[in-house]
């Protein structure tokens, strides 16, 4: 008789309480394609039930001072990492990355998101201005905007999530969080670990479903005027019809086209392992991916042969595996989305060097039906392709030969998106110059993802609206007063 494994049920957390919900959806392990957990399909009855919990919150907890909500931030971080082995693996199991990854990044990353504001809320200061002829001085003071609104994708689970909470809460805001329906376990996990943290009932609520249901009701709640979201382009458009009736605050955290500009004086030995990492970290699946790389002519040839070998090097595996450097995309859907960009290259006219179609993926049986694809490097094609054009979110990065650098700026670029790009060359003067010339919220110059938790992250064009970080993220969750005293 077949073995049936019981599935993992999640539930609302509203009010410090769990809550059942009358619905459920679906979420399956992308390394076999099995369903393994059911998610609340909440919709506004659980919207309106987490508002009713925030506002009640909100006195207490803005009342706070800003010593007292750090504490509870350090006490939550401290919780998470002790338990960082079992956030871990189940980020793992429903992502699809690798347990390594998660074990690395995913959640230490959490841990600090925590850590990072709990700190930073205690470094704030306000404005003061004189003007002696009109015997007045001005000064600025902040408040908690209200109960936060935090809407977060599926590939970066906890660790984009708390990259809204922390700050939000460290503010004196109340929460209400819409994790992805495809990712909602690390969240619910946290949620346990809430109460022993210190975080009142109230202050954060996390009411699970999908972006039409939750994500609507959320957006539209006429008592949720600040909205934070990490995620598509087109969701975000959808959001900003949305809130605009109630002109909420919206920070928007979108996508990108990323490029990476390798000169020939780049130092090859570090480049080629870091844009292998910026090119297939997390599956491609991180919104700061490279996705086009040019490579000046002179060393064209040598940097496509070595890129393509270490491209190969690259293992797919089952995300226990920890060999692998990379696990399963996030679902069938994506998975077929990336294939389908790859198919539509090649009629094209593209070459495939490595991977999708090229390359055989060995896995053991039981994951043959997960998402799994092999890194795969594009080259032969042109600029206006949609490979160079359109986010895949995927592990597919396009090769292209760029003669100077005034004409790689301009195809650098030449795309709708502005998020981040990398730059490689051992020459200071030109890494300035290009770096300042780049449409693009950020620029790494020779590396890539080192992160300055306290400067602005974001991007420009329809990369997203606004920036988070330690100042930028303490202003969006505030609202600030300038008061004028005439003495
Ligand atoms: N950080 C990034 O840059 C991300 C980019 N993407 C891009 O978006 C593509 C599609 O992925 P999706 O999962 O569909 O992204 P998405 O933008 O639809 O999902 C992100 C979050 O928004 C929610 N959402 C969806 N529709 C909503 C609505 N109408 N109102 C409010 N919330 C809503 C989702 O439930 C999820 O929590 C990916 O292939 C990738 O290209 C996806 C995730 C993250
Ligand atoms: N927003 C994303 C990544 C952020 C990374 C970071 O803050 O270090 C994304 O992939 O959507």
């Amino acid at each position: 008789m077949a073995e049936t494994k019981a599935l993992l049920l999640l539930e609302n957390f509203i009010d410090g309480k769990f809550l059942p919900c009358n619905s459920y959806i679906d979420s399956y392990d992308p390394s076999t394609g099995e369903v393994y957990c059911r998610v609340p399909n909440s919709g506004k009855d659980e919207v309106e039930a987490a508002v009713v919990a925030a506002r009640a919150a909100f006195p207490a907890w803005s009342s706070r001072s800003p010593q007292e909500r750090s504490q509870v931030l350090y006490q939550l971080a401290d919780l998470l990492e002790q338990s960082l082995d079992v956030f871990a693996e189940a980020e793992s199991k429903d992502q699809g990355k690798t347990i390594t990854l998660a074990r690395t990044m995913d959640i230490p990353r959490s841990v600090q998101n925590f850590r990072f504001f709990a700190s930073s809320i205690l470094h704030q200061t306000a404005e003061c201005t004189q003007m002696e002829h009109q015997g007045c001085m001005h000064y600025t003071v902040r408040d908690p905007v209200g109960i936060a609104g935090l809407i977060s994708p599926w590939n970066l689970p906890l660790y984009l999530l708390t990259w809204k909470i922390a700050p939000a809460i460290a503010a004196g805001n109340t929460v209400i969080a819409k994790p992805s329906e495809l990712t909602s376990v690390t969240a619910w996990m946290m949620c346990k670990l809430l109460e022993k943290a210190g975080v009142p009932p109230g202050v954060v609520n996390i009411v699970f479903g999908t972006g039409p249901r939750v994500g609507e009701a959320l957006v539209s709640h006429p008592e949720v005027p600040v909205i934070s979201f990490t995620g598509s382009q087109p969701t975000a458009e959808r959001i900003t019809q949305l809130s605009a009736p109630y002109c909420k605050k919206l920070s928007l955290e979108l996508g990108g086209k990323n490029p990476a500009i390798i000169f020939e004086d780049a130092n090859l030995e570090e480049c080629i392992p870091t844009t292998i990492r910026s090119s297939f970290a997390n599956q491609g699946e991180i919104c700061l991916c490279t996705s086009r790389i040019f490579v000046q002519k002179s060393i064209y040839n040598d940097f496509l042969k070595r890129f393509v070998e270490a491209a190969r090097m690259w293992k797919v595996g089952i995300p226990s595996d920890p060999s692998a450097s990379m696990g399963a995309l996030i679902s069938k859907a994506h998975l077929e989305k990336v294939r389908n960009y790859v198919k539509r290259a090649c009629a094209e006219g593209a070459q495939v060097l490595c991977g999708e179609g090229v390359d055989k993926l060995i896995l053991p049986p039981r994951n043959q039906t997960g998402y799994f694809m092999l890194p795969t490097v594009i080259t032969d094609i042109k600029d206006e392709s949609c490979c160079m054009k359109e986010e895949i979110f995927g592990p597919v990065t396009c090769i292209v030969p760029f003669d100077n650098e005034e004409e790689v700026i301009q195809r650098a670029n030449n795309v709708k998106y502005g998020l981040a790009a990398t730059v490689w060359s051992s020459n200071v003067g030109r890494v300035h110059r290009v770096a300042k010339k780049l449409q693009s919220g950020l620029v790494w110059t020779n590396c890539w993802l080192i992160r300055e938790l306290n400067l602005p992250f974001g991007g420009m064009k329809s990369s997203g609206v606004g920036r988070e970080g330690a100042k930028e993220s303490y202003e969006f969750f505030t609202e600030v007063k300038t008061i004028t005293i005439k003495h």
